[in-house]
């Protein structure tokens, strides 16, 4: 399975992705730059944290304007993994790929440390090796964490499934505890914590492979066949 990650002016945990990817994952993956208009040939895309454009506006907000996004787009409505994680999650929101949008942190603070998450949804193509209820340790870090979305959408969300994790503790504001979301058809997955920076014991949680091994899994059951 060969991965992408998008790099944009400002990104600060590409090269924290690529290495999830190719060093504890083991999968082929690449650097896509932000004014590149293609993915070809990338079975899964990967929008990574930071402070794109200076988080100028709001998060997210002039990244979603990248001559790569259209591709982005594309790549998401043909169902193709993307996952978007931290300034990625903001970008996605932007986008309209996902639904609501993220305010600051309550306290106005920049949280930078591991949390514990509740894994809610593990019928996903994310979270299928995890245990539905397990708490697993994945860090956060970021100033513009606090969810936020209308009742309807809140409601629409619980009823499909859509909240992957919450915290299991309030720690920056975020509705219903949200700390991660996917799209309706579920190819689409945002969340605050990085699991990128959780891929071995040295780093104080592997609990984060366990999510790239998710979609290579799913991915080899669609596309490898054993003869
Ligand atoms: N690590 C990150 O991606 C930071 C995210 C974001 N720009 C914030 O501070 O909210």
């Amino acid at each position: 399975m060969k991965f992408a990650v998008i790099v944009f002016p400002g990104s600060n945990c590409d090269s924290d992705m690529f290495f999830a990817i190719q060093d504890a994952l083991q999968e082929e993956v690449e650097y896509v730059r932000y004014d590149e208009t293609s993915l070809e040939g990338f079975d899964g895309v990967l929008l990574p944290g930071g402070f794109s454009y200076g988080d100028y506006l709001r998060s997210g907000a002039i990244a979603c304007f990248a001559p790569i996004m259209e591709a982005v787009k594309q790549f998401a409505i043909d169902g193709k993994p993307v996952l978007g994680v931290c300034n990625g999650f903001q970008m996605l929101l932007e986008l309209g790929l996902l639904p609501g949008a993220m305010k600051r942190n309550d306290g106005l603070k920049f949280i930078c440390r591991p949390v514990d998450l509740v894994v809610e949804n593990n019928q996903t193509m994310f979270t299928s090796s995890y245990e539905k209820g397990e708490v697993i340790s994945v860090p956060v870090a970021h100033g513009e964490g606090n969810y936020e979305c209308d009742e309807a959408t809140l409601a629409t969300l619980e009823e499909n499934n859509q909240v992957v994790f919450r915290y299991k503790e309030a720690i920056n504001g975020s509705k219903a505890n949200i700390a991660g979301i996917t799209n309706e058809q579920g190819n689409v997955l945002g969340m605050m914590p990085h699991p990128e920076r959780a891929v071995e014991k040295l780093l104080g949680s592997a609990d984060g492979l366990r999510l790239f091994q998710s979609i290579v899994r799913n991915w080899r059951e669609s596309h490898v066949t054993t003869s």
